[in-house]
């Protein structure tokens, strides 16, 4: 199957309507509409109606469209998922996701929702987002509990403040959970997306934050605000050096193939299959950036 862009998910807080309404016109790989902690308790309800409104009428293109809903446990948990299956969302975000069963429950309601309103069983996905110290431990199995997942994802905020931390600009306090969901995620084969960056005005340190969770091998970071998606994008863009690089191994590879062979050399450096798996990731990346057309030439 081919892998889906996600470089960025951007949060759009659930009760604010101009925001909602252009969410769409920044280029944002994913589209994260929130019913939960941007929301104040008062306004859930008329939060879940504006979402569930924009998802039915407002045009987003091809953008993924994701929603962190409250706790299933909470009393908003279960409308929450009810009426964004009916409306027809990608993506059912979990808060707070501490147990494979806070899955198994959400994943539960997802299907009776579906059953409910005609959708298609298991079209509705999930991510599950883990923002503690019993989450981070939990996670290879989180990340295995349910066919619908398509990754998981750390929640900073919530995490330092569970582990009686703050966020320190180099991130050394997000090491091991980073860690940990980053594996996890890989060993299931699903995605891992890296937390906000809540300073939006720091350029630099956003963009330091970005170059650390790319060398981590995250697939992408949830963002806050427009200005961060063409960071992210053009952290993620693979150098000219690295597309002629990659386009050298596929073709060094193909030779190699014709002569019977899984394994060449380019340069003196042995290729094989990993390293034909990371060119072909650098082209589908350089091809989502623009940096490329379809047929690997590079655009003017
Ligand atoms: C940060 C700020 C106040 C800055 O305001 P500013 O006014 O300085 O923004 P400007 O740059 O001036 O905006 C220029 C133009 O962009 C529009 N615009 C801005 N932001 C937009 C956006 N997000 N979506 C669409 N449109 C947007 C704006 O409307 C304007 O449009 P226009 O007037 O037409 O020009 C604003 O961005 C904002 O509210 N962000 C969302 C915050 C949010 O969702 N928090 C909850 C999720 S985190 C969490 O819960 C923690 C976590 O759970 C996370 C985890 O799990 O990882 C954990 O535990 O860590
Ligand atoms: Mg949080």
């Amino acid at each position: 199957m081919e892998e889906r862009l996600r470089r960025t998910m951007m949060f759009v807080p659930g009760n604010n309507p101009s925001m909602i309404k252009d969410a769409g016109i920044y280029g944002a790989d994913s589209i994260m509409f929130d019913l939960e902690d941007s929301v104040s308790l008062l306004e859930k309800d008329a939060a879940r109606m504006l979402v569930y409104q924009a998802i039915q009428t407002v045009d987003y293109g091809e953008t993924e469209l994701v929603v962190r809903i409250n706790e299933c446990s909470s009393e908003f948990g279960r409308a929450d998922i009810f009426s964004m299956v009916k409306a027809g969302v990608d993506v059912i975000r979990l808060p707070k996701t501490e147990t494979v069963e806070d899955v198994l429950e959400v994943e539960a309601v997802i299907l009776e929702a579906e059953k409910t309103f005609g959708r298609e069983e298991g079209s509705t996905r999930m991510m599950a987002a883990i923002e503690g110290a019993s989450g981070v431990l939990n996670a290879p199995a989180i990340a295995v509990s349910s066919k619908r997942l398509i990754g998981i994802a750390i929640g900073a905020e919530d995490y330092v403040t569970n582990m009686k931390t703050r966020r320190y600009p180099d991130g050394q306090e997000l090491f091991f959970a980073r860690s940990m969901i980053i594996h996890a995620a890989r060993a299931a084969g699903i995605s891992a997306f890296d937390t906000v960056y809540s300073d939006v005005n720091n350029e630099e340190g956003f963009r330091n934050e970005v170059a650390l969770i790319r060398q981590l091998g995250f697939d992408g970071k949830s963002v806050i605000n427009p200005r961060q998606i063409p960071v992210v994008n053009e952290i993620y863009a693979p150098t000219i050096k690295e597309i002629e690089n990659a386009k050298a191994v596929i073709e060094a590879i193909k030779t190699a193939e014709k002569n019977g062979s899984g394994v060449i050399s380019l340069n003196g450096k042995m290729i094989d299959k990993p390293i034909v798996m990371r060119a072909e990731r650098v082209m589908m990346l350089a091809k989502a950036s623009k940096i490329i057309d379809e047929e690997g030439n590079l655009y003017e």
